[in-house]
């Protein structure tokens, strides 16, 4: 639970307050930038003697000498009853003109310090830099659990709009946000009185009065051995106080100087609490150090951007959030279900199998993985279960497992697990086979072996409808509607028209990018943008089931393109395939996390074969850097079903494609299947994977797993296989 709901809710109500907090950070920061721009250069060598004798020099009636945290030299005086204020050049002591605190609305301060509400006003501004505090530390490690941990943290961000700038921002700024939510603390500490700096009592030092004049300024051995640039304050001796001492500042302390002898009478050290709140001050608004400074600037203005990002995808998963209906309570179901799902669409799920068995007269619960349990009313028990990061649970029910395990009185009711997951990730519903041991391990049957749904298939999720109804001995039908995502009319553009070996019309359509407006993409609407090899789902007119087609285009080349052939009584196939020029279809986006190319200059081999060239021929057409890009694409008949063929060939000479292999199953000669050419090849192949080389492979279910049999048989003499460049990650299928 805990953090994502700590962050959730810390986000919601007291975000607006940080944003407040962050953008007025902002405003200040330009403060110490615009004073460091004008002040001239303290010399690092000068000695605050030097700097005194110089500014003595030039401004008459001098009190005081200040080193603003800018760096800028500032010397007080009175003129008659007028005090003044000068910036000095301590280069040589020039007054270069009146000096005036800080120009910035005194209320911006206020703002930022006490939300213009005064004392208690510090205690609200310290309470929401300690709510910062909070969703940075849980920021941290919700975008640890997303990525997949330190090692991915760099990785490509998938999702929405505002995910991306969600998770892309923070990966910037977190650390600024965090250290200045911490500098915030450390010094609301001071103000707020909690913390003493210096609870010391000044020491009482006079100068001893010898009948001597006072020492010069420039003969003061105690300030000839100060640096200028560590000065922060140097008051003079008054005149009409003959005991009076100067009094001089700086980091490391402060110390009283006998105005006659030159001797420093008592020296004080910074406390260890004055210098951490002199850290804190510096580290928090930029004082002293410009760049630092423009930094904490944009981290500030960034929070407007986290906060508006943060509410979209709020609300977005509120949107997705389960609603389950149809509960029967827990002590009267014969059946429960529960699910462990992160996104959402596993919920989707449950409630269509909950339909079912009501249909089918039972009485069902659904609920949380987190609250496995049986009752004495429980006939079956169902487990739904998606997998996040490497294998883990989602974040609800990450204490599952363990609270299974505890359950030492596994009952004679059967548990049956489904998983949902992606074959794109090495660990493939890892956290549902997990528990699927865990259950058996404990000695709990289970009623259908374990069953693994890749991308959400409706398909494959109503085939296991089918033999539990078998298995139930009583019909049941699946028949799952999956919540859709808004869509967009994308209008046909051009199409190409194969007629495969096969006899099934086959075509390469081309829609063009849809207007859209900033603002409507800033509040999540219209089509999202994509990379070739993500999916784009599609609605056939009377339809509220997506059918997912691999794209060959990526949103840069402007248009989306994808690769259709028909399917015996496809509706969607049948739909697109009869499309005019002019057109329009409903479409949404859907990213294939893991099938896209990582940014590297490692070579890639690309296998595919039949519509499954589409994905591939995208990130060819998209290498505009010319990485080496080798093609192993199996087809049936050249003169048929060669997909992008002259593209292709336009590619290879462009060099965007290194090398093309074509393999042509059913004619004469054709080198067999794709299969075979990478055996031909496997020199070739064992070279590149030497070389670091990443495989993307793109087709039918069997065709993947021929290839995988093969490359595994290639690469044994690297004591390689395809398992160890999945675990690499540098081996993914879309497969279909
Ligand atoms: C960030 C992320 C990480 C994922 N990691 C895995 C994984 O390690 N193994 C796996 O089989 N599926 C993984 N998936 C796929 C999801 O498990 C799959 O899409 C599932 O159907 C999502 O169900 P849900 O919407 O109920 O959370 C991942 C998906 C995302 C977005």
């Amino acid at each position: 639970m805990a953090w994502k709901t700590i962050h959730r809710w810390l986000g919601l109500t007291l975000g607006a307050l940080a944003v407040v907090l962050g953008l007025s950070g902002a405003v200040l920061a330009i403060d110490p930038v615009q004073q460091a721009w004008e002040a001239p250069a303290v010399p690092g060598d000068l000695p605050v003697a030097t700097l005194v004798d110089r500014v003595t020099h030039t401004v008459s009636g001098v009190e005081e000498i200040r080193r603003l945290p800018s760096g800028a030299i500032v010397a007080f005086s009175f003129t008659g009853d007028q005090p003044q204020a000068s910036y000095v050049d301590p280069a040589d002591g020039r007054v270069l003109g009146a000096w005036h605190p800080s120009a910035l609305p005194r209320w911006v301060k206020n703002l930022h310090r006490s939300l213009l509400l005064g004392d208690a006003g510090r205690w609200g501004a310290a309470a929401v830099a300690l709510t910062m505090g909070l969703l940075c530390i849980s920021a941290w490690l919700l975008l640890l659990r997303r990525m997949g941990g330190w090692r991915r943290l760099a990785g490509r961000v998938r999702g929405s709009l505002a995910q991306r700038i969600h998770v892309v921002t923070g990966r910037v700024v977190l650390a600024i946000l965090c250290l200045s939510s911490i500098t915030a603390l450390t010094m609301s500490a001071s103000t707020l009185g909690l913390v003493e700096l210096d609870t010391r009592v000044e020491p009482e030092v006079l100068s001893v009065v010898t009948g001597q004049p006072d020492m010069p300024g420039a003969q003061l051995a105690a300030l000839q051995s100060i640096a200028a640039k560590d000065l922060r304050k140097l008051n003079m001796p008054y005149a009409t106080d003959p005991q009076d001492t100067w009094q001089v500042v700086t980091a490391q302390g402060q110390g009283w100087i006998d105005r006659y002898s030159g001797q420093m009478l008592a020296w004080q050290e910074a406390t260890l609490a004055q210098r951490v709140y002199d850290l804190a001050l510096v580290l928090h608004t930029g004082e002293t150090a410009w760049l630092w400074a423009v930094i904490l600037g944009l981290a500030g203005a960034s929070v407007l951007l986290f906060w508006w990002s943060g509410i979209v995808i709020w609300w977005q998963a509120r949107r997705l959030a389960p609603h389950i209906t149809g509960n029967a309570p827990l002590a009267h179901a014969d059946v429960l279900i529960f699910v462990a799902s992160e996104g959402g669409s596993t919920w989707g799920f449950a409630q269509t199998l909950q339909d079912a068995l009501l249909q089918s007269g039972h009485r069902v619960h659904t609920s949380a993985l987190e609250h496995f349990q049986v009752t004495p009313a429980t006939r079956q028990v169902f487990v739904l279960a998606a997998t996040y990061g490497e294998g883990q649970a989602p974040a609800h029910a990450r204490h599952a497992l363990e609270r299974i395990t505890q359950q030492r009185n596994a009952s004679a009711v059967p548990v049956t697990v489904l998983g949902f997951g992606d074959r794109q990730f090495p660990a493939f519903c890892a956290f549902a086979k997990a528990l699927d041991q865990t259950l058996r391990a404990q000695g709990w049957p289970a009623l259908l072996p374990i069953e693994c749904i890749h991308q959400q298939s409706g398909q494959q999720f109503a085939r296991w409808g089918a033999s539990l109804g078998q298995a139930l001995g009583e019909p049941l039908v699946l028949e799952h509607v999956p919540r859709v995502p808004s869509t967009t009319a994308l209008t046909l553009i051009a199409r190409q028209d194969y007629c495969a070996a096969s006899g099934q019309a086959t075509a390469i359509l081309r829609f063009a990018w849809p207007e859209q407006t900033l603002v409507g993409r800033l509040r999540g609407q219209g089509l999202a943008r994509f990379d070739a090899g993500d999916l784009v789902g599609i609605l056939p007119p009377g339809s509220m089931v997506p059918r997912y087609y691999s794209l060959a285009s990526g949103w840069k080349d402007g248009f989306l393109e994808i690769c259709v052939r028909q399917m015996p009584a496809g509706q969607c196939s049948t739909h697109l395939l009869n499309l005019h020029h002019g057109d329009q279809i409903q479409a949404f986006i859907r990213a294939n996390p893991g099938f896209a190319l990582p940014r590297s200059t490692r070579p890639v081999i690309l296998i595919g074969a039949g519509t499954g060239v589409a994905p591939l021929a995208g990130f060819i057409r998209r290498n505009d850097r010319l990485r080496p890009m080798h093609l192993y694409f199996g087809a049936r008949d050249p003169a048929r079903d060669f997909y992008f063929g002259p593209e292709i060939q336009r590619w290879l000479k462009e060099g965007r494609l290194t090398t093309l292999q074509t393999t042509f199953s059913r004619i004469p000669d054709g080198g067999g299947y794709v299969q075979n050419a990478l055996h031909r090849d496997a020199e070739r192949i064992r070279a590149l994977i030497t070389q670091g080389a990443i495989v993307r492979v793109c087709g039918s279910r069997a065709m993947a797993q021929g290839i995988a049999k093969a490359l595994d048989a290639v690469l044994q003499p690297l004591a390689s296989s395809v398992a160890t460049l999945k675990a690499e990650e540098r081996y993914a299928e879309d497969v279909f």
